[in-house]
């Protein structure tokens, strides 16, 4: 089966070249001309799967950030590259942290499309072959000495949650997304009296509304349609053991009623029982809401709430804590060099982790963990370095003191290979990428650019194929003198008649080039 991609763009011209760069690579490509039919496609079932979108990030009606957000939200999860336009470095940061894979800068240079596509197939491929053992899986390791902690404010929550861990009281561990809360409500189960008895979760948040209370409670055969047979319930199956209430706060109203109940009882009665059953339940909850103002805003009961917050924790996002950053780094880099086979990657540069540190993680662990796991399988070296780190470089908008390789040089290429409207923007960008160390530095980007800013090298660090380079040479010049080809043909220093043959010989048609420019 050939792989898929979605291309999504209302602009015919730029739909054509990328379908140009990504059919000459073997894929298959379908289109969609805005937002709406993207999502249409990714939908509809009697076409061929999508393995990957290309999404213009400015579209009238749905624009391109509304779409990822859309997509994921409809649970689609294939990997995103955004194109961009005129440098528009804000909206590709805003998509890098809504989860787009990478980006690409229009008009698309097909070696660097086609790169970025390879990426993020590479990575997506190894997430979901079974050969990937999550870093940290959370049935693993699940002690508080396995809990990295080397910030004060993790430490603070480790002496906390031990004394939790020392009672029978219901825990409630507030914090955002991906922060580790599950691993914490584990750390604690396993370091209480209850360390040998079942742990279970229930993540409060992804269970149909309907089917709340027979998950929870359990129901009786035939206790409604499709009853077909009697299900115990997550209180009974966590009898004697630890019940981990995940996303708390998502629990509707109605099964917070009968929650209650239960928790101050102690007692369930499954769907369509006659008895009522008694069960010894300790209780940790997560939330990553904040339960308070839920609880003003009516979503929330109170009663509920005091029942479960008898002993809060909050757990500091990443960016609170950013000493944690390198050792998790480190950590995920030595797991992920493991599980993945990657003995050539010897460690992480300090390079690397410096700039690690200075992100923010909207994701928190979560998002550091997959980070290092796509740096992992593309990285070349023997170590990790800051250009194994793009998309954090991007949103950093900061330079590297690191050798650049060929990826970002190729992106170097792209923003050279620009209208001189747009190189403001441009110039920001490769500050962003911070290509300023050991290329010319962005003044030097001036309206006149030189030859010396194309990229020598191939994605693979091999020296490129000079007639690529004199293809890509003269998809600049068309753009950059507009399209007046004896104009292009006098600055190349070749004739008009060599032109036009070269033309042939390329497949370019310079008035795609023009219109894309
Ligand atoms: N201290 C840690 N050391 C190593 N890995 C960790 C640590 N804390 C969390 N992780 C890893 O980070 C990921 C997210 O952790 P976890 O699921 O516990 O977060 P969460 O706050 O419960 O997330 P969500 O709110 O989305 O459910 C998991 O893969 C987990 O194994």
């Amino acid at each position: 089966m050939p792989i898929t991609i979605l291309t999504v763009d209302d602009e015919p011209v730029q739909r054509r070249l990328a379908r140009e760069a990504l059919t000459r690579a073997g894929y298959r490509v379908a289109e969609a001309e805005s937002g709406e039919a993207a999502l249409q496609s990714l939908a509809d079932t009697s076409t061929a799967a999508i393995d990957l979108v290309l999404l213009d990030l400015m579209m009238p009606g749905m624009d391109g950030l509304e779409t990822l957000a859309a997509m994921r939200e409809q649970g689609f999860d294939q990997p995103v590259i955004v194109l961009t336009a005129k440098g528009g470095m804000d909206s590709v940061i805003a998509a890098m942290r809504a989860g787009a894979f990478d980006y690409v800068v229009k008009p698309v240079a097909p070696e660097r499309l086609r790169t970025c596509v390879h990426d993020a197939l590479k990575v997506q491929e190894r997430i979901t072959t079974p050969r990937r053992r999550p870093a940290a899986s959370p049935s693993a390791i699940t002690g508080f000495d396995n809990l990295t902690s080397r910030s004060e404010a993790m430490t603070r929550v480790i002496t906390i949650a031990k004394k939790a861990a020392a009672s029978n009281i219901p825990v409630i561990i507030e914090g955002e997304s991906g922060v580790g809360k599950e691993r914490l409500a584990r750390a604690i189960a396993n370091a209480s009296d209850r360390s040998r008895k079942k742990f279970v979760t229930v993540n409060c948040g992804a269970i149909p509304e309907n089917l709340v209370e027979s998950i929870l409670f359990g129901h009786e055969k035939g206790a409604f349609t499709g009853a077909t047979e009697r299900q115990i319930g997550k209180f009974v199956e966590a009898d004697d053991g630890t019940l981990f209430l995940d996303e708390i706060g998502d629990l509707p109203l109605d099964a917070q009623v009968k929650l209650l109940r239960a928790v101050q009882e102690g007692e369930v009665d499954a769907v369509g029982a006659r008895q009522t059953k008694k069960v010894d339940v300790r209780f940790i909850s997560a939330t990553h809401h904040d339960l308070v103002s839920a609880v003003q805003a009516g979503r929330f009961r109170e009663d509920l709430y005091y029942r479960l917050s008898v002993f809060p924790i909050r757990m500091p996002p990443l960016r609170e804590r950013r000493e944690d950053i390198a050792p998790l780094a480190e950590q995920f880099t030595r797991s992920f060099v493991r599980s993945e086979g990657a003995g050539h990657i010897k460690g992480i540069e300090r390079g690397a982790l410096n700039l690690l540190m200075r992100y923010d993680w909207p994701g928190n662990i979560r998002q550091l963990e997959n980070t290092i796991f796509r740096a992992v399988v593309l990285a070349e070296g023997p170590h990790l370095t800051e250009a194994d780190f793009p998309q954090i470089a991007t949103q950093l908008g900061s330079p590297p003191a690191e050798q650049e390789r060929s990826h970002a040089a190729e992106r170097h290429m792209e923003m050279v290979l620009q209208s001189p409207s747009e190189l403001g923007d441009l110039q920001r960008a490769a500050k962003a990428l911070r290509l300023a160390d050991q290329q010319p530095s962005s003044d030097d980007m001036g309206s006149e650019l030189t030859d010396g800013f194309l990229a020598a090298l191939d994605s693979e660090g091999d020296v490129r194929a000079l007639a690529e380079i004199e293809e890509e040479m003269i998809r600049f010049a068309i753009d950059h003198y507009g399209g007046q080809m004896s104009e292009v043909a006098r600055r190349l220093g070749i004739g008009r008649s060599t032109l036009y043959r070269k033309l042939k010989e390329f497949g370019i048609d310079p008035e795609i080039i023009r219109d894309a420019g």
